[in-house]
């Protein structure tokens, strides 16, 4: 088991990589210990994501879904009290281990956050493009206009914006800004892509087109997502899995499985609880 204080994380480069593999990666927790400062807010939890599926994460508010989210892309390190024991392999390589680096894991491994958050006064075509710079991918002219194409059909907004991608991505709606988000973290080929609640700034029908868009990106990208959103999880996706956090005791995982069987015939009865609305 590894213990990891985000203070005394390795800095310096290790040695150069071998090239990225390419394709949906599975990703498997385990025993996923976490604090803040003294305040551990995950104990132990184990879980593994099947590469070209969407798991979805479930379970009321306070009981980690977060925090255990931001593990599987070394974003928890992030905050300075921050610490965790634990493994995270993305198919079957630790993610935490000294000699890889930091940058590595989070190209594999992107992020799309419960607000969109796309840089308001560059223009559409440069917020997908954004990300190449931040990981150093060089890209020639005729490649850039094929990835953001490719990227804005993939997050499904290309038809929408195809004529004014000069225009700035602070003037897109909601739901539009949330799906370039998405195109930009497609942008540099991630083989997981983490989303924490992305649709719960939307209305129902730029929901719906999230999910959609999600739906047809599971084949080539395997997808976690937080969602307090029972149907949106019973919609979108293939396995589940239901945290908790009793009465100031950290989060564990109470039950997961295939999503079908978790919202028909859950094995706990907190499971079925939570998911029938009675509680949470
Ligand atoms: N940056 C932080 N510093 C200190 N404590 C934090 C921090 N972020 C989260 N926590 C604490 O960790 C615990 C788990 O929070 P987390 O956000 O992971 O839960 P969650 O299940 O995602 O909740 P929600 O569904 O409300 O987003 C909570 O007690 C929270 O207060």
């Amino acid at each position: 088991m590894t213990q990891i204080l985000s203070r005394s994380l390795p800095r310096t480069r290790a040695a150069a990589a071998p090239p990225a593999p390419a394709g949906p990666a599975s990703l498997e927790a385990r025993e996923i210990t976490a604090w803040f400062g003294s305040h551990q807010v995950l104990d132990r939890v184990s879980l593994t994501m099947p590469a070209r599926g969407i798991t979805a994460l479930i379970g009321p508010s306070g009981c980690g879904k977060s925090t255990f989210l931001r593990i599987l892309n070394r974003m928890h390190e992030l905050v300075p009290s921050a610490a965790l024991a634990g493994e995270v392999l993305l198919d079957g390589e630790d993610i935490y281990d000294p000699q890889r680096r930091l940058t590595d894991a989070r190209r594999a491994i992107g992020m799309v956050f419960q607000k969109p958050n796309p840089f308001p006064a560059m223009s559409i075509r440069e917020n997908v493009l954004a990300g190449l710079r931040l990981t150093g991918t060089r890209v020639d002219r005729a490649g850039r206009d094929q990835l953001v194409e490719e990227c804005l059909v993939r997050g499904g907004l290309w038809k929408e914006v195809k004529d004014r991608l000069d225009s700035p991505g602070g003037g897109l709606s909601g739901g539009q800004q949330q799906r370039l988000c998405i195109a930009r973290s497609l942008a540099i080929k991630p083989r997981v892509l983490l989303m924490d609640e992305p649709c719960s700034a939307l209305d129902p029908t730029s929901t719906r087109v999230i999910e959609e868009t999600m739906k047809d990106l599971a084949e080539q990208v395997t997808i976690v997502i937080v969602t307090h959103n029972m149907q949106q999880a019973a919609r979108v996706s293939d396995t589940c899995a239901f945290f908790l956090a009793s009465q100031g005791t950290p989060g564990v995982i109470v039950e997961h499985g295939p999503t079908d069987a978790m919202f028909t015939s859950p094995q706990d009865q907190r499971t079925s609880d939570y998911v029938n609305g009675r509680f949470g």
